[in-house]
């Protein structure tokens, strides 16, 4: 290769994890040596809020602008990303253009003294940034005091040992891809903790129609995570979700055969809709745009007054 192809990617521990996998992967499809490659980190302005929620600081797209524009100012050549960071609009000339093989969509908690949630003490702290997680949790444990606990997974651990907090929620995805998920103490059943959609699914983002890199990337594109992804994509964009919606969604294919379990929840976990779909593939992303319309229709108007944007 002449040039090196240019991986743009977050600088944290679980971003250089993702876009060395990346990497290795195109290597092995394509023959091709570290050298003709160069990964550029790239800061974003989700990397630089420490304090707020994110879904105070303005949602979905915060860890993934600043990637997206040195994509299109043509800085690094393809972007590699948590599919549950991207917002459900890709701007104008960039396409998610593949899917490496899914990892566990399942969330954890990681506790303190204590293994599981349900051995937590009356009141304790728990702390997690995610709307989706805090409702679910609120939904099994409402006397738990729920905090905003933000920052890479060391720090947050750290914060944990320091007694800040009693447990926290994380994805077990990301801690098996740093080689952490030993720090797990208990595994959240995904049918009644759904993940977020998109959880635990690596995307590539490239300029639509770069006739150099979209074939280089097509080679590692995993169908059917990228099919199921497209339909939680399509079951969150009907929801418009933001980080201000507590919406889970997960998707699974065996063969022809997809399911799909989506829910919406107030954010204090008080009410909750969800719904079970079951089809044919070719049918994915209608079957996930009808489940998100009839959620809406059941849930009412006012059950997204005071937290839709
Ligand atoms: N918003 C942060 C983020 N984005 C993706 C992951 C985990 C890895 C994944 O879901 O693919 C995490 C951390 C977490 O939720 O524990």
């Amino acid at each position: 290769m002449t040039q090196p192809i240019r991986i743009g990617t977050r600088g944290s521990r679980l971003a250089l994890a993702q876009a060395e996998e990346v990497r290795a992967r195109l290597m092995a499809a394509h023959g091709l040596r570290e050298e003709d490659f160069a990964i550029t980190v790239l800061s974003t302005s989700g990397d630089r809020i420490q304090d707020r929620a994110l879904s105070e600081a303005g949602g979905k797209g915060l860890f993934t602008k600043e990637i997206e524009e040195a994509l299109l100012d043509g800085r690094v050549d393809l972007a590699v990303h948590s599919s549950k960071d991207m917002a459900t609009r890709v701007p104008d000339g960039l396409a998610l253009a593949a899917y490496l093989p899914r990892e566990d969509v399942r969330d954890v908690f990681i506790g303190r003294s204590v293994s599981r949630i349900a051995d937590l003490p009356h009141g304790a702290r728990v702390g997690s940034a995610s709307l989706r997680r805090q409702a679910l949790l609120r939904r099994i444990r409402p006397d738990l005091e729920l905090v905003i606990f933000r920052g890479n997974v060391q720090t947050r651990l750290a914060k944990l040992a320091a007694g800040e907090v009693e447990g926290t929620l994380l994805a077990l995805a990301g801690l098996k891809r740093l080689g952490d998920a030993e720090v797990a103490s208990e595994i959240l059943d995904s049918a009644s903790f759904p993940p977020a959609p998109g959880q635990g699914a690596i995307c590539i983002q490239i300029r639509d129609g770069d006739g150099r890199i979209a074939p280089l990337v097509a080679a590692v594109d995993h169908a059917d995570t990228h099919g199921v992804l497209a339909a939680e994509r399509a079951f969150l964009a009907v929801l418009d979700g933001s980080c201000r919606t507590p919406i889970a969604a997960h998707g699974t294919l065996k063969g022809d055969q997809f399911r799909f379990h989506g829910m919406i929840l107030t954010p204090d976990g008080a009410r909750m809709h969800e719904t079970h779909v079951e089809g044919s593939r070719a049918d994915a992303l209608r079957m996930a745009e009808d489940a998100a319309l009839r959620l809406v229709a059941e849930a009412g108007a006012e059950f997204f007054e005071g937290w839709r944007r």
